[in-house]
């Protein structure tokens, strides 16, 4: 049965990534704004996709983690040293990032650290509860709705600009949880995202999620310059949004991190990291030839 016997793996392109990893001296800090930031196991994909995406560019990834809720007025006042590191890590970071989460502990300083990052050009990535955070930012301090949330953190919000919208998908399981591999459709080809993506029109990455930005709320938010590049085959579900005018500064309601393996970064990982270190748009602009062989 010589024919079952597996060859000998051959760690050969592995063994040269892990060398080259050792003799990386270049760093890059990212800020990682959470709510479990005690627990880095808990954003253990988010941290793997980042290592994949810096090793892509040569560099080492330095995770800076700052805890959401000290980054709040009220940390000022109840824990003021807390609250001033927080800020002084926030900003030291070459670009920033909010990964997944649930519940509104923090939330408040997710949305601080989303408004510096769209004020100051800081490079930015919102990740599910990132993405809603990015467009509740926007609704209070560009729109002017000053109690714009998400169903999820007040039920009586005046402005539901993030709302619960219930699939009953006959195809995918997980009860009201929106889970599991769909499609994107990117309409606009000079996006950066569908840059990043090696000009796809369409891009597949997975779900975790019950919220998505209210429908109603489009319109407004387009016209204020905040713009919805991807969607589902609906054209319901917003999937990602871009500021344009801005280094980079990109929300995805899915998950890109799961998808990213080493020697395929995740587009979006490597976009950011390439944005915090003055690449993108030299990057952007050698597509497709010099592409760093994103994971889709
Ligand atoms: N995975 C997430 O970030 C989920 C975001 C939000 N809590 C929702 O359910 O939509």
């Amino acid at each position: 049965m010589a024919g079952n016997i597996a060859a000998a793996p051959n760690f050969q392109a592995w063994t040269k990534m892990a060398e080259a990893y050792d003799n990386l001296t270049g760093t890059v800090k990212i800020a990682m704004v959470g709510k479990y930031t005690g627990l880095s196991d808990a954003y253990l994909s988010v941290v793997k996709a980042l290592l994949h995406a810096c090793v892509a560019c040569s560099l080492r990834p330095s995770v800076e983690w700052i805890a959401a809720s000290d980054l709040e007025d009220e940390s000022a006042k109840t824990t003021p040293e807390a609250h001033a590191s927080a800020w002084e890590t926030l900003k030291s970071c070459a670009c920033v990032l909010v990964p997944g989460g649930f519940g509104d502990r923090g939330v408040p300083g997710m949305i601080l650290a989303a408004k510096f990052a769209r004020e100051n050009n800081v490079p930015y990535l919102g990740i599910c509860l990132g993405m809603q955070i990015s467009v509740i930012e926007f609704s209070r301090y560009v729109l002017g709705l000053e109690r714009a949330n998400s169903e999820e953190f007040d039920s009586q919000t005046p402005h539901p600009v993030v709302i619960f919208m219930p699939e009953g998908s006959r195809t995918h399981m997980g009860s009201t949880m929106r889970l599991g591999s769909r499609i994107t459709f990117l309409k606009d080809p000079d996006c950066v995202t569908s840059k990043l993506y090696q000009k796809s029109a369409s891009v597949d990455e997975r779900h975790r999620h019950r919220y998505e930005v209210n429908p109603d709320f489009i319109g407004e938010l387009e016209s204020a310059g905040l713009k919805f590049v991807g969607s589902d085959e609906s054209g319901k579900r917003m999937e990602v949004l871009e500021l344009p005018n801005h280094p980079y500064y990109i929300g995805v309601q899915f998950h890109p991190e799961f998808k990213s393996r080493p020697q395929r970064p995740s587009a979006l990982f490597l976009g950011l990291i390439l944005a915090a270190t003055g690449r993108l748009q030299t990057y952007l602009s050698n597509l497709p030839d010099s592409s760093l062989g994103t994971s889709q």
